[in-house]
C-alpha cells in the first residue's frame, strides 16, 4: 500500500500515520487481518446486556470491533468493561449467576449460540490482569495447550514454542532455561509468556484485561510495544485504566459509564477522536481526568 492509498483509507480508519503491513511476526494467525487502516468488522455486538443474579451491570451495548485493530475499553471502575470483555469469548459462562443477552457475532459465528467453546476460545484468546502461568516449566506452559489442541508432532511443537517466544521478545531471555519453572520468571516475563501461550494457538482475537496493571513501568512498556506490533495482525480488545497507554495504543476506543450500577456505552470511535475530540460531556470530563 502506498502513502496515498494509506492516507485515503485512514480517513475512516485508525488515522495513524503508519500502519504496519509487515511487523516481523513469524507465526501469523490462521486468518490474518488486514492492516488496521482498512476498517473491516470482525466482532459485532448488538444490544448486549449482562446480569449477575438480579443485578443488571451492562445494558444496551452495541459496538463493532474492527479486524486487525486495537480497541481500548475505557471508563471508571465498575462500569462493566471486564464483563463486556468476558462476554466476547463466553468466559461469562464460568461465572455462577451470570446471564448475558443480546447478539455477539465473531465473523459468521454466533458466539452466544455456539456449542464449540474450545474452538471459540482458540479463536479468541484472553490475557488477564495478573500473569497466570501454569506452575510448570516455561516450555510446558506453551506445550500443554498445543498438545490439548491436537498438535502431536514434537518438532512442530518445538518450532511453535520458539516462534511465539521470539514474537513476544522472550526467546533470548529464556532459551537456555526452558525447563525452569515459569514461576521463576519476573512478572513482566510471566505476562509475556502468557501472551506467547495465547499466540501459540493462533488466535484471531486477543482479549486483554488490564494486562499491564500488575507490571512495573519498564515491563509495562515492553508489553505496550508488543501491542503496537500486534496491530494489523491480531484483533486486540484491551481494558485499561491507563489513559496515556490507551491513547498511545488505541486505534479505536469505547467509553463506558455506569449509572445506578448499570454500565452503558457512552461513546466510541477512533482513538484519536475519543481522546482529542470527544463529543459527549461525560467523555470530555473522563479523558481530561475530571470525572471517574
Ligand atoms: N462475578 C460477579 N458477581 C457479581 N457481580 C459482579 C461480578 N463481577 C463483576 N460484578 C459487578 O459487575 C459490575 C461491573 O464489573 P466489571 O468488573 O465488569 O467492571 P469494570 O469496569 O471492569 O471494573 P474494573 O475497572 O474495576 O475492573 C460491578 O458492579 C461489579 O461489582
Amino acid at each position: 500500500m502506498n502513502a496515498k492509498d494509506r492516507a485515503a483509507r485512514n480517513q475512516d480508519g485508525c488515522q495513524r500515520a503508519s500502519c504496519p503491513e509487515s511487523n516481523g511476526f513469524t507465526l501469523s494467525p490462521v486468518d490474518t487481518g488486514p492492516p488496521c487502516c482498512l476498517p473491516q468488522p470482525l466482532i459485532e455486538v448488538d444490544g448486549l446486556a449482562v446480569h449477575y443474579g438480579n443485578a443488571r451491570v451492562l445494558s444496551g451495548i452495541s459496538l463493532t470491533i474492527h479486524r486487525g485493530c486495537v480497541t481500548a475499553l475505557i471508563g471508571p471502575s465498575g462500569c462493566g468493561k471486564s464483563s463486556f470483555l468476558s462476554s466476547l469469548n463466553r468466559m461469562t459462562d464460568m461465572i455462577p449467576g451470570c446471564r448475558v443477552e443480546g447478539k455477539v457475532a465473531l465473523g459468521a459465528l454466533d458466539v452466544r449460540a455456539t456449542k464449540d467453546l474450545i474452538s471459540l476460545r482458540r479463536r479468541v484468546g484472553m490475557i488477564f490482569q495478573k500473569p497466570n502461568p501454569f506452575p510448570l516449566s516455561i516450555r510446558k506452559n506453551i506445550e500443554m495447550p498445543l498438545k490439548e489442541h491436537g498438535i502431536r508432532n514434537r518438532s512442530e511443537r518445538a518450532e511453535i514454542i520458539e516462534t511465539v517466544l521470539e514474537d513476544v521478545g522472550l526467546w533470548a531471555e529464556v532459551k537456555d532455561r526452558l525447563d525452569s519453572s515459569a514461576l521463576s520468571l519476573s512478572g513482566g516475563q510471566q505476562q509475556r509468556l502468557c501472551i506467547a501461550r495465547a499466540l501459540a494457538l493462533r488466535p484471531e482475537v486477543l482479549l486483554m484485561d488490564e494486562p499491564c496493571s500488575a507490571l512495573d513501568p519498564l515491563a509495562s512498556g515492553v508489553v505496550e510495544e508488543l501491542l503496537l506490533r500486534f496491530r494489523g495482525r491480531y484483533t486486540v480488545v484491551i481494558v485499561t485504566h491507563n489513559l496515556q497507554q490507551a491513547r498511545r495504543v488505541a486505534d479505536y476506543a469505547a467509553f463506558f459509564w455506569a449509572t445506578d450500577g448499570t454500565g452503558t456505552l457512552i461513546e466510541h470511535g477512533t482513538g484519536a477522536r475519543i481522546f482529542d475530540e470527544p463529543r459527549q460531556p461525560l467523555t470530555v470530563a473522563y479523558v481530561n481526568g475530571k470525572a471517574g
